[in-house]
């Protein structure tokens, strides 16, 4: 099998901590280690210039090859296009999205940059696969740079509707890039049928059939591929981690009343400040359950200097003080309201002994929380899934409560029915989640991006014309 080429904003290079590794880290890593090749990006530190050359860690037949950047390198780039522009455009938040023409410029110096970093690692008979918004341009990049290899490309967060992509004053470009790879993966139909849109109504390009569209010269194939969880593991952690001391101690401390959880990155786009009004809601709306039931919401922090993320955190902490001031009691507290950050493993223990669990983004590419509390739950005794219509996981977990974060009453009115499920309805709900969670998994996912860009010639087997698959090959470099 041809080596494999994997290019992400952050590398999960093996290390002291390898054991605490992602479940997205250990898939592409698996796939690296059987057939052997590259995962090239950031190093996740900064320094005073961005780094010449990449630090090469060698493990097996993988080359974990990784670049320091340069703290203006890494403002304009990370903090700046990639966080402040993109991110909330991609998650329909037109109104936090920054457009700065020194931010993108920095976006594409960097992505220019990987590029010609990254091409001397690549061999003739290799397939190139990356990753997420941060990299759009670097298949344009490699392209220009003579790299005709199969390259895939798979963007984690939703893709916005056309109306949303056309106030990005470099949508154009943007998509131009995206045409440059052979294939590009979408976590749901929605974003799919999004980036269709465009390619109709903006480029005149041509819907060849469902799968391929035809656009800047070149012939692309665009498919849905929703990213699921490792098999079995949050099944067999959470059964291990409820005798363990965690999970155990969190026990004691509620003192038989229900628990809620709610397990984000400190992010605007997880909807949190309107959970915590929607957990207010809930408090008025339904008083029996007070003093009865408490909601735990952790929510370790994330992009920390980008400044809407800093407001969040204010946000948060002054909604959480006010809740707990005005509901809670000498031995009873409504809200714990924590941003440290817990091991997967640990979070296992804590969603088989919440009876709820509570996953309301405003816009989701898929929400992996949502699908390790359906895996962590016990079969005989299962708790509900409240889950936001606008995460790519309600797509699969429709037999979850379906809400829309937006309205309160209607959150709180779905955490009632979730505590108050007979047991029967619980178990059935659950055993459809459950099918989907383990049918869809992070390996099958895997598999299945990874056989359409198998599918796409090597450059190896077009020169000796040996190409056996019908799959489309790049027309030109677009
Ligand atoms: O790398 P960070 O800036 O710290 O952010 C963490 C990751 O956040 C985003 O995750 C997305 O991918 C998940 C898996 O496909 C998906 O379930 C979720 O809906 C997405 O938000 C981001 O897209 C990643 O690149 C970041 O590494
Ligand atoms: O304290 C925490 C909080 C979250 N997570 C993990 O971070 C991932 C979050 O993925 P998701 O798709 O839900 O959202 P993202 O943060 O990628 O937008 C999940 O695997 C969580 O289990 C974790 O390991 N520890």
């Amino acid at each position: 099998m041809s080596r494999l080429v994997v290019v992400s904003n952050r590398v999960a290079v093996p290390d002291a901590q390898s054991a605490t590794a992602g479940g997205l880290a250990v898939a592409l890593r698996d796939a690296l280690q059987s057939c052997g090749g590259v995962w090239f990006g950031w190093s996740g530190k900064t320094a005073a210039q961005t780094a010449e050359k990449p630090a090469i860690t060698e493990v097996g037949p993988v080359t974990y090859a990784t670049l320091d950047l340069g703290r203006k390198d890494y403002n304009e780039y990370y903090n700046g296009f990639a966080n402040r522009t993109l991110w909330p455009l991609f998650h329909y938040r037109l109104d936090l999205a920054e457009f700065s023409h020194e931010n993108y410029t920095g976006y594409l110096r960097v992505n220019t940059l990987f590029a010609d970093k990254l091409r001397p690692l690549i061999e003739d008979d290799d397939h190139i696969w990356v990753h997420d918004y941060h990299m759009i341009p670097l298949g344009r990049e490699l392209r220009a740079l003579g790299v005709e290899h199969p390259m895939g490309f798979y963007l984690h967060t939703p893709f916005p509707a056309l109306e949303v992509l056309l106030a990005l004053p470099s949508h154009a470009l943007l998509v131009k890039s995206l045409c440059a790879y052979d294939v590009i993966g979408f976590q749901t139909e929605n974003d799919l049928r999004a980036f269709r849109d465009y390619i109709h109504y903006e480029t005149k390009g041509e819907l060849i059939d469902e799968q391929t569209f035809h656009a800047y010269g070149r012939v692309v194939r665009a498919e849905v591929f929703p990213i699921g969880i490792e098999r079995g593991q949050m099944e067999e952690a959470s059964a291990r981690a409820v005798e363990l001391g965690a999970a155990r101690r969190l026990e004691r401390t509620l003192h038989n009343r229900s628990l809620m959880i709610g397990v984000d990155r400190l992010d605007y786009s997880k909807g949190i400040p309107e959970r915590f009004r929607s957990f207010e809601r809930f408090l008025e709306t339904y008083p029996d359950h007070r003093g009865q039931v408490s909601m735990m919401q952790i929510a370790p922090l994330s992009r920390s200097e980008v400044p809407e993320y800093k407001a969040i955190r204010d946000e948060l902490e002054g909604l959480a003080g006010y809740i707990n001031g005005r509901y809670g009691d000498f031995d009873w507290m409504p809200l714990h309201y924590l941003t440290k950050n817990f091991q997967r493993e640990t979070l296992a223990g804590f969603f088989r002994l919440s009876r709820v669990g509570v996953v309301t983004p405003l816009r989701d590419g898929m929400n992996l929380v949502a699908k390790e509390y359906v895996a962590s739950q016990d079969p005989s005794y299962p708790g509900v899934l409240v889950l936001s219509r606008f995460a790519g996981a309600a797509r699969e977990l429709d037999a979850a409560l379906l809400v829309n974060p937006y309205d309160h009453d209607g959150v709180a009115a779905a955490l009632h029915q979730g505590l108050v499920m007979s047991l029967e309805e619980r178990r059935e709900r659950w055993e459809s989640m459950i099918a989907k969670v383990r049918d869809n998994s992070l390996e099958h996912w895997r598999e299945a991006f990874l056989s359409v860009l198998r599918a796409v010639p090597t450059l190896a087997e077009r020169r000796a014309g040996t190409a056996t698959t019908a799959a489309p090959a790049a027309s030109d470099a677009g």
